[in-house]
């Protein structure tokens, strides 16, 4: 039998996913430029450096180079934090409140990407949620190298999910090992009970 043709309702739907995947990726390198490519490494600091200028050629003058001063603390400090979870986990939820907004009553999926900018007294951090729906989830491996630290946010409540929230944490890691995680037990106080503590979020 010969196999079946595309419908072009998914043609439609491939090439819409596609279309979101691209808008995501320029909206992120316009937002946070080139990423983690833009620091340099100095012993145990790391930070967002500007390009240096370099001298004309007429004005070289090898002891310059010994009397130069350390760029300004406040010009190159900067992080950046990605969110991810599955959807309904707490993620827009958690910038909300970083940022001293209340939370939203109920669930207003992210379609798309939310962000924060937290000013903090050493470096400004910029947290970016991407939303946790399974469409949007296939593009979160595209981000996982552009950011200093990753947040996955877990709804310790939602016992039904906790292996697919493991296996997407799992895929990620599988794309940068070093990446620093913080994985949160979110949902803690809920009227219903049930919910798994830090502890055996640990051990799952
Ligand atoms: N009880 C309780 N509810 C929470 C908590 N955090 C978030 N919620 C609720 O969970 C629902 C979903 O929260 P969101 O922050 O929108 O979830 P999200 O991870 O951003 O979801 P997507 O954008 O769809 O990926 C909302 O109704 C929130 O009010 C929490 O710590 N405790
Ligand atoms: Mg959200």
């Amino acid at each position: 039998m010969a196999p079946r043709q595309l419908g072009p309702l998914v043609l439609a739907l491939g090439g819409a996913a596609a279309v979101l995947g691209s808008v995501l990726f320029i909206l992120w390198k316009t937002y946070f430029g080139s990423g983690r490519e833009r620091r340099w490494d100095r012993g145990e600091a790391w930070w967002g450096a500007e390009p240096a200028r370099l001298p004309q050629w007429d004005e070289w003058d090898p002891e310059d180079e010994e009397e130069e001063e350390e760029p300004a603390l406040e010009e190159l400090e900067q992080r950046e934090v990605l969110v991810l979870g599955l959807d309904g986990s707490g993620k827009s939820t958690f910038l909300r409140v970083l940022s001293g907004k209340p939370p939203l009553e109920g669930h207003i999926p992210t379609w798309g990407f939310n962000s924060v900018r937290l000013p903090t007294k050493d470096f400004e951090v910029d947290l970016l949620e991407i939303g946790g729906s399974q469409n949007l989830r296939f593009y979160w491996k595209e981000f996982v190298n552009e950011v200093d630290v990753l947040v996955f946010m877990v709804d310790s409540a939602d016992r039904l999910r906790l292996p697919w929230a493991r296996q997407e944490l799992h895929k990620l890691l599988d794309k940068d090992p070093d990446l620093p995680v913080v994985v949160v037990a979110n949902k803690q106080v809920r009227a219903m009970g049930g919910w798994l503590k830090p502890v055996e979020l640990l051990a799952w």
